[in-house]
């Protein structure tokens, strides 16, 4: 496409672009927006390096005059945002793009894999998270993400870690990550470790010795009841004689609900009631919800597969679609009609307000980029499709939910540290209903379109249904 903007004169032609995805995945009621982070870093560095150049020439496609421009590539466009953190739903703009198209054009797809696949483990780990008892980080149980080894490559591991920590886990045993976004690391031991000494009671104790403060030992090699913790309790009655106290037992098999129980009796019947029982294997929301119903005592997850695949929603399906397109020095609107009235684009250069109803959100409002935001007068929102359906919000606040993040291929957003986003995140939370956090059949929260923005929607749906048929 960027050949045929070139050829047909066409390169120069500024265009909007907005990001949104139509569907929550997993069912759930709101998605965790990430991912922001790289792709900012991947616009600022975009270019053609020469061996690329070459391999484009060794095509046969492309004239020199094409080559030449990829040469001198630089993205100048201008970005607008969702901060990282926010809660966000269907048809929003989680990015809105303006510039050349010849260069939005070439970023869809890379934007979309950032944004998508952070945006989804994010808010894969929130409904983990929420499962181990209470949506919020300070009530649940911590959970570490376990799942590089099950990533479907390196990056899904090492950004999927970044975005599971963004939607409420408590740390990752993925070290890389550890090291590249500043986040907390941790981790217990396989049971290759437990296997290569003679004995579990071995093993053990070169465990504590290795690390006498933070040991979590494996308990289910042989037998967790018979052997792994009566054994533990051994290695933690003489890891006290030297003044430490044992951190905790890993459980990574059979009845977890069960075993959990029975271990907790035999450490505070031996005096370790402050030992930690951390259940690990093939936990996923559901299963975490099982045992929490069971009474499992289990104070700790490590949560591997389930997460980093995202496993029963594999993909949010975030989209990229042209919006306006300039003529004249003005935006033109530009729509994408279906027979599908959820895939119908909404036109137009546009921004999204929510309002808060006291501390809680309480509708986000979709509208053209050039009209008023409200400043307090009652506001009635309508349902864009059962437009019957309507809602007067009084005493509110608003906010702006896109910032810019890049003017003309200019960096003028600070990129906040993750720890940053992760509390921004829990915030965010915070401020939903119980009905739109809900795991299963939740409330769907309101994202409606001005008035303004509705009517525009309407005449050109009415006019590109005759002009394309032309
Ligand atoms: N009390 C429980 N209630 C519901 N699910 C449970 C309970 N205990 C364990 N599970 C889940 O059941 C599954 C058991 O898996 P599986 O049949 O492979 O047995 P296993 O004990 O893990 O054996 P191994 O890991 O040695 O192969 C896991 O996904 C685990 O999380
Ligand atoms: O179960 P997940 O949620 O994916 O978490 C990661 C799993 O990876 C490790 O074992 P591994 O899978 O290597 O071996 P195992 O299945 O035999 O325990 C660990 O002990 C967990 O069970
Ligand atoms: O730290 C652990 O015990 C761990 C980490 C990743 C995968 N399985 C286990």
């Amino acid at each position: 496409m960027m050949y045929g903007f070139y050829k047909s004169g066409r390169m120069e032609q500024r265009v909007v672009f907005d990001i949104f995805y139509r569907m929550n995945p997993c069912d759930n009621g709101y998605v965790i927006c990430a991912g922001l982070e790289q792709a900012v870093v991947y616009l600022r560095n975009l270019r053609f390096y020469p061996e690329e150049i070459a391999y484009l020439r060794s095509l046969g496609i492309f004239d020199e005059g094409f080559l030449k421009e990829l040469e001198m590539f630089r993205f100048t466009g201008t970005v607008y945002a969702i901060p990282e953190g926010t809660v966000v739903f269907p048809q929003e703009p989680l990015l809105r793009l303006e510039g050349r198209i010849f260069e939005l054009q070439l970023v869809e797809s890379a934007l979309l894999c950032f944004i998508n696949h952070q945006s989804l483990i994010a808010t894969k780990a929130a409904r983990i998270v929420q499962a181990t008892r209470g949506v919020l980080v300070e009530d649940a149980h911590p959970t570490s993400e376990f799942g590089l080894r099950r990533a479907q490559n390196g990056d899904a591991a090492v950004f999927g870690a970044r975005a599971a920590y963004i939607g409420g886990c408590t740390s990752t045993s993925n070290v890389v990550a550890g090291y590249n976004f500043s986040i907390p690391v941790s981790g217990t031991q396989a049971h290759s470790w437990i296997q290569s000494f003679d004995s579990e009671l071995e093993a053990f104790r070169a465990y504590v010795d290795a690390f006498p403060n933070r040991a979590v030992l494996l308990v289910d090699t042989y037998d967790v009841l018979r052997s792994g913790v009566p054994n533990a309790i051994r290695v933690g009655r003489e890891l006290r004689e030297k003044g430490f106290d044992l951190l905790g037992v890993r459980i990574d098999s059979g009845d977890l609900a069960y075993l959990s129980k029975a271990a907790r009796k035999l450490l505070d019947e031996a005096g370790f009631q402050q030992t930690q029982i951390i259940a690990s294997d093939d936990l996923d929301e559901d299963t975490i919800r099982d045992l929490m119903v069971q009474g499992a005592k289990i104070d700790g997850f490590g949560v591997g597969t389930a997460l980093i695949t995202a496993k029963g929603c594999p993909a949010l399906g975030g989209v990229y679609k042209l919006a306006a397109e300039e003529k004249d020095g003005r935006f033109i609107p530009r729509i994408k009609v279906s027979e599908n009235p959820l895939k119908v684009t909404n036109p137009g250069k546009k921004k999204v307000i929510r309002f808060y109803v006291g501390n809680k959100a309480s509708a986000d409002l979709i509208m053209l980029d050039e009209e008023a935001i409200p400043q307090g007068e009652p506001v009635t929102l309508f349902d864009p499709v059962h437009t019957y359906k309507r809602k007067t919000i009084y005493q509110y606040t608003v906010r702006e939910l896109l910032i810019p993040v890049i003017v003309d291929g200019d960096i003028v957003y600070e990129l906040p540290a993750v720890e940053e986003i992760r509390s921004f995140a829990q915030q965010e939370l915070a401020t939903l209903s119980s009905e739109t956090l809900r795991p299963k059949n939740p409330h769907t929260y309101h994202v409606d379109l001005s008035l303004p923005l509705w009517e525009l929607k309407r005449e050109l749906m009415a006019r590109m249904r005759t002009a394309g048929a032309n």
